[in-house]
């Protein structure tokens, strides 16, 4: 029976928060971020084990509780997050078996609903084609320019914000994600070299409060959001 393997990339500084501590550690709900994260990432369906891509020079995660969970491993993390990923598929890769499913999710997004976690895993866990989460863009979008001039606003039909999770075969992810760094892509999230492997993958309409931690306004809105969802 294939198992499911998780990868949480916090190995990033978190530049763009322009906080003192790493955003994965900021206090969120009662709890660091990371730590709701990896609340509602432990309670996924089929899960192995979780590794955590950490920054090098991390003191904080072995101070968190939920280091102690057997089921996480840790790995150091690399310059750029899909070299932190890469890391952590080469220490899955020594551990799993050929059919299991990697899932990768970013510490930077508390606000993932557990229900949606595993309804998401449960829709691709059966079949052979992986999947993102994602949501269609709502606003006008502009190209500006660097003295904020306004250059072009572009045609946003079918343009959609994907997100994390983002879950693929072990099989097609480590050498996809091998092959892209290799030639130098630019890959901002698995599914870039997903598809430029040319595998097909799945879009999965995610809500638009999975936001991404980057900047200092997003931490008030993730307390908003995950005090109504978790009714605390
Ligand atoms: N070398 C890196 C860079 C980022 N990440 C992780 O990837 C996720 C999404 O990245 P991002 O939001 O860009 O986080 P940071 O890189 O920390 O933010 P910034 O770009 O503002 O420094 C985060 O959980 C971050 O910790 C990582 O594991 N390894
Ligand atoms: C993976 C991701 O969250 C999908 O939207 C996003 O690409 C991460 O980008 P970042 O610049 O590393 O935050």
């Amino acid at each position: 029976m294939a198992a499911l393997w998780i990868i949480v990339p916090a190995a990033g500084i978190g530049a763009r928060m322009q906080s003192q501590l790493p955003k994965q550690y900021l206090p969120l709900a009662g709890k660091t971020v990371l730590e709701q994260t990896m609340w509602v990432l432990l309670q996924a369906h089929h899960l192995k084990s979780v590794v955590v891509a950490l920054h090098p020079d991390d003191q904080h995660f072995q101070n968190l509780d939920v280091a102690q969970d057997p089921r996480i491993q840790i790995v150091v993390g690399g310059a750029e997050r899909a070299d932190s990923v890469l890391n952590a598929l080469l220490v899955i890769q020594e551990q799993a078996a050929a059919d299991d499913w990697v899932l990768v999710h970013d510490a930077a997004r508390p606000c993932l609903q557990l229900t949606l976690l595993n309804q998401f895993i449960d829709s691709l866990f059966a079949g052979s084609q992986g999947g993102i989460l994602a949501a269609p863009v709502a606003d006008t979008l502009k190209r500006v320019g660097a003295q904020h001039e306004i250059l072009a606003t572009q045609d946003r039909t079918g343009l959609w914000a994907a997100q994390t999770p983002q879950m693929f075969t072990l099989a097609q992810l480590l050498p996809a994600l091998q092959q892209a760094l290799a030639v130098g892509r630019q890959i901002t999230d698995e599914a870039s070299a997903i598809e430029a492997a040319g595998h097909a993958l799945k879009v999965v309409p995610g809500p638009s409060d999975n936001l991404k931690i980057t900047r200092p306004e997003d931490l008030p809105l993730a307390e908003l959001i995950l005090r109504a969802q978790r009714g605390i």
